[in-house]
């Protein structure tokens, strides 16, 4: 008995240090910024706003790889080179999504954002297609117009407060889009924040953030006895019921429609339901895809929106710039409803949305695993089971790809001078984001209505921003400036 209790223990010993060391051989050509024997570099990262500035300071001193420990956690490789950026975002073969992605999966199944390589290609496949129907795309233009006109009236009721944080708003507003374009439905989130779908939808995110967080709760046979489990279930019992509903709805009118053949598509869901029909989706992934949709819409393009116009409050001769284009493609600035059309001429607006979302992506890392291993070349392998992080953020801020990373300069991005896989705010390659010509179309037509009414400014007190990365890049005092009415025209 004696015997076999040391035998296993051995064994398992030498498993782990199988494990650990065949990791650490491999990696011993990747610099590794000083840290703990025990801790490793968790005591670097107390301070959840600094995370940011020191892994950019890291990889600026050491380089594009870097070996990050995080005791209990493996030690994972946090990457900024763009060539080594473009082999892991090129390949699915060598390369799948990190397990942290399966904290999602109770709520968005295997939607695209999470599913495994054989089920994502297929779906890619048929979704791609979706997201780029002209047809749809004009579709929502007047939605993004509608919902902006409510912004616009929440914005009015704050002129003259100096010191608004915008971001709240600006999520109502973009969760009210996601919703009717999606399914649809009109949840009034601008309206009626304490709504139960709206609640349950923020609930969802904040749960899979305390999971990401708190190290026992990434155990499944813990996470079931949390309070976060019980409201889990909750919320997702109200989101799915909120589904079935609207697919019920849906067949009891289309019904009554049946002798029309060509009743046009005029959200993603009627879509996906064609995809149903033709036997190509089951009902569930219609519902993964359309709750991925959410989940991958809203607080992305939110902040997105929420730090560009922070960018223009403090940068009055670009928001002139902005103004100037507007009057050049309006005539006048209290102009209602653009079209598809004057959205795409806005060619000025679209840089300066890009230089935003390069000194603040939505999404400042993503994380991989590697699934065989990836020979760098100098005698680096990244091993099979490796977990990378692709550090967007510190790509965005490093001066050998973006001279001045600290400075708001849109005229970076005239021209083709931007290197190839240096600039991510929607990944790249195969697995980026589906959802880019919508997302950039919404921020203009936001971004464009609120700077014909209004005229940014900083706040006041003045305050220095406090980035904190979580499932997207937030501000923890908030994204805050001023609005006075526009008078000109
Ligand atoms: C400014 C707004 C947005 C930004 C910055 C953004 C960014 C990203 C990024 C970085 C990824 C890759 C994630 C990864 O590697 O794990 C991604 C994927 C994705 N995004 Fe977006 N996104 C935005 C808006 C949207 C919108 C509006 C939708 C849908 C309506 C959407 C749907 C998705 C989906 C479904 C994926 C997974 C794609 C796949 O794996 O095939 N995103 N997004």
């Amino acid at each position: 008995m004696f015997l076999a209790g040391i035998i296993l223990l051995a064994t398992i010993s030498a498993i782990l240090c199988y494990i650990i060391f065949r990791n650490n051989t491999h990696l011993i050509n990747i610099p590794k910024p000083p840290c703990s024997i025990l801790l490793g570099h968790i005591l670097h990262f107390k301070d959840s706003t600094k995370i940011l500035q020191i892994l950019t300071n890291y990889t600026i001193q050491y380089g594009g790889l870097l070996r990050i420990y995080m005791p209990p956690t493996k030690p994972s490789v946090l990457i900024t080179d763009s060539e080594v950026l473009q082999v892991l975002l090129t390949s699915n073969k060598e390369v799948a999504k990190a397990k942290d992605y399966n904290f999602c999966k109770p709520w968005m199944g295997s939607g695209l954002l999470t599913s495994e390589v054989d089920k994502w290609k297929c779906h890619r496949r048929i979704l791609t297609p979706c997201f780029g129907r002209l047809s749809l795309l004009k579709n929502f233009t007047d939605v993004f117009d509608s919902f902006g006109n409510i912004l616009i009236q929440k914005l009015g009721a704050k002129v003259n407060n100096k010191d608004i944080d915008i971001f709240p708003l600006i999520k109502m507003y973009s969760l009210d889009v996601l919703f009717e374009t999606s399914m649809g439905l009109s949840v009034n989130a601008q309206e009626d924040i304490e709504g139960e779908y709206v609640k349950s939808l923020e609930r969802m995110c904040e749960i899979v953030v305390n999971r990401l967080k708190t190290p026992y709760k990434r155990f499944n046979f813990i996470y079931r006895f949390t309070e976060d489990y019980r409201k889990q279930t909750e919320a997702i019992k109200i989101i799915d019921s909120f589904f079935y509903n609207i697919i019920k709805t849906k067949r009891q009118s289309d019904g009554t429609k049946k002798s029309n053949q060509n009743v046009l598509e005029t959200t993603f869901l009627d879509l996906l339901l064609k995809i149903y029909e033709d036997d190509e989706f089951t009902m569930t992934d219609v519902k993964d895809e359309v709750n991925t949709f959410l989940f991958g819409g809203h607080d992305t393009t939110a902040t997105g929106i929420a730090f560009t116009l922070y960018a223009l409050a403090r940068h009055p001769k670009i928001q002139e710039k902005v103004i100037e284009e507007q009057l050049h493609i309006f005539g006048k600035l209290n102009k209602n409803s653009p079209s598809y059309e004057d959205l795409q001429n806005m060619k000025y607006l679209e840089i300066v949305i890009y230089e935003a979302l390069r000194l603040y992506p939505p999404i400042p890392i993503t994380g991989r695993r590697i699934i065989n291993d990836v020979h760098l070349g100098n005698g680096v392998i990244l091993p099979k089971n490796l977990n990378v992080c692709l550090f967007i953020y510190g790509c965005h801020h490093n001066p050998k790809y973006f001279p001045e990373p600290e400075k708001f300069k849109p005229e970076r991005f005239e021209g083709n001078n931007i290197l190839p896989y240096t600039f991510l705010p929607f990944s790249s390659g195969p697995r980026n984001c589906i959802g880019k010509k919508f997302a950039i179309l919404q921020m203009k037509s936001c971004i464009s209505k609120i700077v014909r009414n209004f005229d940014l400014q900083p706040s006041d007190p003045e305050y220095i921003l406090e980035l904190v990365p979580r499932m997207t890049l937030a501000a923890r005092n908030g994204i805050r400036l001023s609005i006075k009415k526009r008078t000109s025209d």
